[in-house]
């Protein structure tokens, strides 16, 4: 009997090497991405400003209209101030010279907001731009990264790096060019105008204007408080809910539902209340400063009232009171702004460090410098009895695989993999067993190059693999893990995911070979019809059809199993275990199982205990020792 074909669970096929990831992965250290010492202000924008640099024309068109636009705004109330000096009283109007006064401003104005609108299409292209240019480096930074790192970050941060804090940034930079540059320059502006028609005013203004940004910090300083708590807590109700969605079969079979309502229910509260005080607060801050700000005007217009009528401390016109309150208006809002502003560069800041660190962080070690990284060398497999398309050219290759004394640990104070010696004949299975643990992933792990050897080596076809290019190392490999790995798409695509330019009819016969074309003729458009992600509504064992396909277009010289513990039922089974001997047929396996009954023909079964290799052999020399594999097969047996 063919153990591949008997009683045991099936693997499943989640990628092919090139796209995949290891299966056990999710066994990860509590990793922290940031640097050791943080990244100053000043080189946090040094650095916001290299991605700033390649878009200078946007960034000087932007600055530039900025400025005018500001300085025409501000000559607006002098040219009102003017008219309204020519505006005397009852029938002494000065007709004649308001006229060109009016097309003045008419003129003025059109300009100030066509200039506003070339600041805002510049300064949004400019912030999108280098937007994209962030996503672009995080993105491919991730795809540099070793699956060490990618093992010991929880994923949820890594994706948060790259779409969350870029949009905080985005918006920082945004808010930044909009407002902090038209504020500071009204204020200036203003303030120039201002001591240009009144000191004594101006110093008035000047000296209460304060007491405005006072109350609004003041109030910002606690409505933050509340804000951060919301935040929090909605971060806390998202995992919640996330959780209780995504597990919703083991919810109710735990019957955990009422618990996991009361949960939600506390933490809906805690961020009602958190919500309901935050925005009170946040409320507080406009009517407060624009309650000052009214103090502000009243006290201008009595001062410049007092200066109209007895002409001290200064003398000054009616239009010229109206010129000064107008200032005086404009030069309280920036402050308002730009208050609002620092808090969103604060904000934008942190998530600039948190991008940088990411940025920063080691990259897999460099390709061997001493001598050019080996290609994969093409393959025709010896004893590969399938169609002349599945397989490739001819080569000397064979798939035979070495492990050489090899040592290996993830942390320095757990050893982990010790002398492991394998030997590989090219077309063998090689079954590898033991208790949960003992390293039989990581085995896996070290022979794609997830991670490297720290003693020993590993050779493929005589050759260490660590002189071989990474990617061509990877690409003759096809792995077979537990968890499916489909994505929205049609049953097409992810059966060619590996291999894009498969035609169609390369992809059906793969699916034909990998008995998955039953179900798929069954689905309402066939190859064609669009599966969910994770595989949507199909079966499991549906999925594993379809994984195996994907591994079968693709070829690969050398198998890596990780068996399924998931059953699935009896037909759908067998189906699996006969695309799986059709896989393995010809190609150098190895299995790492869970049920002992699946491996009972393998060429050589490898028992594993504390990272050692205890025993070797068959099933039946092993059966026949008496030792530890012997215990765990009789223990299986009788539990199953
Ligand atoms: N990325 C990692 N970082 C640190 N420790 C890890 C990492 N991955 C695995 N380990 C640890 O290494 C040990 C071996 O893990 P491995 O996944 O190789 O075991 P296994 O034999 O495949 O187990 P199982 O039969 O449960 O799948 C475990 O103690 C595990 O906690």
């Amino acid at each position: 009997m063919n153990p591949y074909t008997s009683t045991g669970s099936v693997s499943t096929v989640t990628s092919n090497i090139a796209g995949g990831s290891s299966s056990k992965n999710n066994v990860r250290a509590a990793g922290v991405l940031a640097p050791a010492v943080p990244l100053t202000t000043k080189q946090v924008t040094r650095r916001l400003m290299a991605y700033v640099r390649p878009h200078a024309a946007s960034f000087a068109t932007s600055f530039v209209s900025a400025g005018l636009s500001v300085v025409l705004q501000l000559y607006v109330p002098i040219v009102v101030g003017r008219a309204i000096d020519l505006i005397i009283g009852m029938g002494r109007v000065d007709f004649a010279a308001l006229a060109p006064l009016l097309v003045q401003l008419a003129l003025v104005v059109l300009a100030a907001s066509a200039l506003q609108w070339v600041q805002g299409y510049c300064v949004n292209l400019l912030t999108y731009r280098c937007v994209r240019d962030m996503r672009v480096d995080a993105s491919e930074k991730i795809g540099r990264m070793p699956v060490s790192f990618i093992d010991a970050h929880p994923h949820g941060d890594l994706i948060s790096r790259v779409v969350n804090d870029v949009d905080q940034i985005g918006d920082g930079l945004l808010q930044g060019f909009n407002q902090l540059f038209t504020g500071v320059v009204t204020i200036v502006g203003t303030l120039l105008f201002m001591l240009s028609i009144s000191v004594p005013m101006a110093v008035v203004v000047v000296l209460v204007t304060p007491l405005s940004i006072m109350a609004a910090t003041l109030i910002a300083k606690f409505s933050n408080k509340s804000f951060a708590a919301q935040q929090r807590i909605q971060g806390q109700l998202g995992a919640h809910i996330e959780e209780y969605v995504g597990s919703q079969r083991l919810v109710s079979t735990f019957c955990y539902g009422d618990r996991a309502q009361e949960r939600f229910d506390t933490m809906n509260g805690e961020l009602y209340t958190a919500g309901e005080r935050a925005q009170f607060l946040s409320s507080l801050s406009n009517p407060g400063t624009r309650f000052i700000n009214n103090l502000i005007y009243a006290a201008v217009a009595v001062i410049g009232c007092m200066c109209v009528i007895t002409g001290w401390p200064a003398p000054l016109t009616v239009g010229g009171v109206q010129t000064f309150l107008s200032y005086a208006n404009q030069y309280t809002k920036p402050f308002n702004e730009v208050t609002n502003v620092i808090t969103q560069l604060q904000t934008a800041y942190a998530s600039a460090r948190r991008l940088f660190a990411l940025l920063d962080a080691d990259e897999e070690s460099p390709e061997k410098a001493d001598r050019e990284a080996l290609a994969a060398p093409a393959v025709q497999l010896a004893e590969f009895a399938g169609p002349a398309e599945f397989a490739g050219p001819a080569s000397s290759a064979r798939g035979e695989v070495v492990f050489d004394h090899v040592n290996f640990s993830y942390t320095l104070e757990r050893p982990l993999l010790q002398d492991i010696c394998i030997h590989a004949a090219p077309g063998q299975r090689i079954a590898l067993v033991g208790p949960t643990g003992c390293g039989k992933t990581t085995l896996i792990n070290l022979l794609l190059r997830f991670y490297d050897v720290q003693g020993g080596r590993i050779e493929l076809d005589g050759v260490d693999i660590a002189s071989y290019a990474r990617a061509d190392l990877r690409s003759r490999f096809g792995m077979v893990l537990q968890d499916t790995w489909l994505f929205e798409g049609t049953v097409h695509d992810n059966i060619a995911y590996g291999r894009p330019g498969a035609t169609r009819e390369q992809v059906e016969r793969a699916a034909v070979r990998a008995h998955a074309d039953g179900f798929i003729s069954a689905l309402p458009r066939g190859f064609d019809t669009v599966i969910g992600e994770g595989g949507g509504t199909l079966s499991q064992g549906q999925r594993q059809l379809l994984c195996i396909a994907r591994v079968m277009l693709c070829d690969p010289e050398i198998l890596l199993l990780d068996e399924a513990t998931s059953s699935i039922d009896t037909r759908t089974e067998a189906q699996v275990q006969a695309a799986f001997d059709e896989l393995m047929h010809g190609r150098t396996s190895f299995v790492v199982a869970h049920r002992l009954s699946t491996i009972r023909e393998a060429d050589r079964i490898l028992v594993m205990r504390d990272g050692r290799i205890i025993e070797r052999g068959t099933h039946e020399q092993l059966l026949s020792q008496g030792g530890f594999y012997a215990e765990l097969y009789n223990s299986q047996w009788v539990d199953e």
